[in-house]
């Protein structure tokens, strides 16, 4: 990988959970180590980073901390990335904005006009599903995660059967499954792969063929990014899995532990490669 990479530019997208910290039962505690945290500074301050989520935009910088990295939370519909305005993007979904330090940023959400609908899906969400032992239900913003990984088993079906006939009353979101978990996502032609695509182009790589994505995710949503690097015939798309598994990713790392050494071993041959 490293001899066709070099004098390539590389830009790096990770998932969070499962990749750059364990699968852990309780959501609220699925904490990043120092060194993974370490490991990412280091990489981010030498290829452009970029965190790409399931979670909400500010969950993940809870956890991560870091900001020498770009965030896209909710799998792609809330991204904050660099100053760049794009025609081929709609306006209306772009705000920019100044940090503390006065730098310019853009916040992306093409899933905007569907938060009143989500805080509504939440509230009867957690009403309906309040008698389900185990249930937790998570606000990601712009989508909605109902975990169920400490449920009964044999109450899982009536979960199911309670979380469709929410679902039913909106039309304009689906279903999609992760582990252990069913995520309520606006149905609008937006993923993980779309925002890989987003943040390539505001980086200002979308058309160079010097440029070298690396991708690397552990659940189904990634699929979405690796079949964006499949099709573009570029790049490592690199699935982090135990087992062998159906994939659009052509490399793989077994846990969050070979993340972490695959993550030193490209700052350490970064650091040597200019
Ligand atoms: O895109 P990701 O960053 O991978 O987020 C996907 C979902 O991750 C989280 O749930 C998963 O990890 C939890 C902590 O390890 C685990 O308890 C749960 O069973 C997993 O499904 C997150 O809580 C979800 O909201 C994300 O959608």
């Amino acid at each position: 990988m490293m001899s066709i990479a070099k004098g390539k530019r590389i830009v790096v997208f990770l998932d969070y959970d499962g990749t750059l910290s364990p699968i852990v039962d309780d959501p609220d505690r699925a904490f990043m180590s120092d060194p993974m945290r370490s490991a990412v500074r280091e990489i981010a301050r030498q290829f452009p980073t970029a965190i790409i989520s399931g979670r909400s935009r500010d969950k993940v910088y809870e956890f991560v901390k870091l900001d020498e990295v770009f965030y896209a939370g909710s799998h792609g519909m809330d991204i904050r990335g660099p100053p760049r305005q794009l025609r081929s993007y709609d306006d209306k979904y772009q705000t920019s904005a100044l940090d503390e330090k006065g730098n310019e940023f853009i916040i992306f959400q093409p899933a905007q006009e569907f938060l009143p609908a989500i805080k509504d899906m939440l509230k009867e969400l957690e009403k309906k599903t309040n008698k389900i032992q185990g249930v937790m239900i998570e606000d990601n913003r712009f989508c909605i995660s109902v975990h169920y990984r400490h449920v009964q088993e044999e109450d899982y079906v009536t979960l199911q059967e309670k979380v469709q006939s929410v679902l039913a009353k909106y039309p304009q979101f689906h279903l999609t499954r992760g582990k252990k978990v069913m995520e309520i996502r606006p149905s609008i032609e937006w993923n993980k792969g779309h925002a890989l695509e987003y943040l390539l182009e505001t980086l200002g790589f979308a058309s160079s063929s010097n440029t070298l994505p690396i991708y690397i995710g552990d659940d189904w949503t990634d699929e979405d990014a690796f079949q964006v690097l499949q099709s573009r015939g570029v790049g490592y798309p690199i699935i982090v899995s135990s087992t062998p598994r159906e994939t659009m990713a052509l490399y793989s790392l077994r846990d969050p532990s070979e993340v972490l050494s695959f993550l030193i071993l490209l700052a350490r041959w970064g650091g040597s490669s200019y």
